[in-house]
């Protein structure tokens, strides 16, 4: 079918046929839709490729204070970093990442009956793009996102093909989330990590499946835009095959953060950005899609309640005398208007400065 009398949005949003059904028609060029402005696309990020890497920690002795320093200073300066010695096992993590592709290689018509809009209710929720009655350019992936609320609800609606598996790795991603939650708190010289602060820090999380098919024009178009994450924090298993880009501190330049067998990245979002009152950094990415090989990663985000009211925490503007940078904002306002537009690199929390 010539591609001008065929309607992409209708087939890949509407229809749920997503990416994968678009590029496993064979074409050779993307669609329209998928082309990005000029300073959006690779030959942008290439020829702007910082020689720096995002610091990997390892994390054998979380009581090691150099593992804390490490932590805390990589949160400050690059807003991501990776994890080694973690403890949970490759084979968990291999698990999770073949049961993404199981969920992704099922029939259209079997995966379609989790389509929902992004910011509809539901417990897992397949999608493409980011926003994509909202966006200019569509993105080159397709996504299921899981909600936790709670072992029940996730074991009775969670795909049965991929569920077990996703709440193993969740389960032992949880340990990890609280022990990095706690040195970051001690990390502005406030009390750890307790109940108290699951509110603000650990109750809305999500595991997404991201699933970027080989795309012809990986110089055109974007796996992910330019954004930072509306999460509090943001837990990412990638696979080998590489394109996640982390803007440099320099603010121009991009950081490659490399596939590592058995690593994790963990990445700043706003939420603790805002809390932090601007001391731990929600920094920019973007992902690259590849020509040849198709792409999974999964990325669980950490969000406070979604009526929880977050603003620069109190004991810290107490302890330093510092003015807030940063207004009061109930999360699932500040999350309705992540959704409410394209991604565009920090727009949503400057929405939130005072
Ligand atoms: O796939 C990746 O490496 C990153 C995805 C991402 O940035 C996101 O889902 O927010
Ligand atoms: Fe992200």
């Amino acid at each position: 079918m010539p591609l001008e009398s065929f309607d992409v949005v209708d087939y890949v949003v509407n229809k749920g046929h997503g990416v994968k059904g678009l590029a496993a028609m064979g074409l050779t060029t993307v669609p329209r839709n998928y082309v990005q402005p000029f300073e959006e696309r690779l030959e942008a990020t290439k020829d702007n490729v910082s020689d720096e890497s995002i610091p990997v920690v390892d994390v054998s002795n979380w009581d090691d204070p150099a593992v804390a320093d490490s932590i805390c200073e990589a949160s400050r300066k690059y807003g991501f970093f990776q994890i080694i010695n973690h403890g949970i096992p490759v084979e968990v993590l291999d698990e999770v990442q073949a049961a993404a592709h199981r969920f992704f290689e099922m029939p259209a018509a079997e995966k379609v009956k989790f389509k929902r809009d992004p910011t509809a209710p539901g417990t897992a929720k397949l999608g493409t793009s980011f926003s994509p009655s909202k966006e200019k350019v569509m993105e080159w992936k397709d996504y299921l996102s899981l909600q936790y609320f709670s072992e029940e609800t996730a074991a009775a609606d969670w795909p049965p093909i991929c569920k077990n598996e996703a709440l193993e790795y969740f389960k032992r991603a949880q340990v990890i989330i609280r022990r990095i939650y706690d040195v970051l708190l001690k990390g502005l010289n406030l009390k750890g990590f307790d109940k108290s602060k699951e509110s603000l820090l650990m109750s809305w999380i999500a595991v997404n499946f991201n699933y970027y098919p080989s795309c012809p024009n990986p110089e055109l178009t974007v796996g992910v835009g330019r954004h930072s994450d509306g999460s509090a924090l943001t837990v990412l298993l990638q696979d080998d095959v590489g394109g996640l880009f982390v803007r440099a501190p320099d603010g121009e330049s991009w950081i490659h953060v490399p596939p590592t067998r058995g690593a994790l990245v963990i990445n700043i979002g706003d939420i603790l950005q805002l809390l932090s009152n601007g001391r731990y950094k929600s920094i920019e990415h973007k992902v690259v899609p590849n020509l040849r090989k198709t792409r999974v990663s999964i990325a669980i985000f950490v969000n406070p309640a979604a009526h929880q009211v977050v603003a620069p925490l109190p004991e810290l503007l107490e302890s330093t005398g510092e003015k807030p940078l940063y207004r009061e904002i109930v999360f699932l306002d500040y999350f309705k208007y992540f959704f409410s537009k394209g991604h565009d690199g920090k727009a949503t929390i400057d929405w939130a400065k005072i």
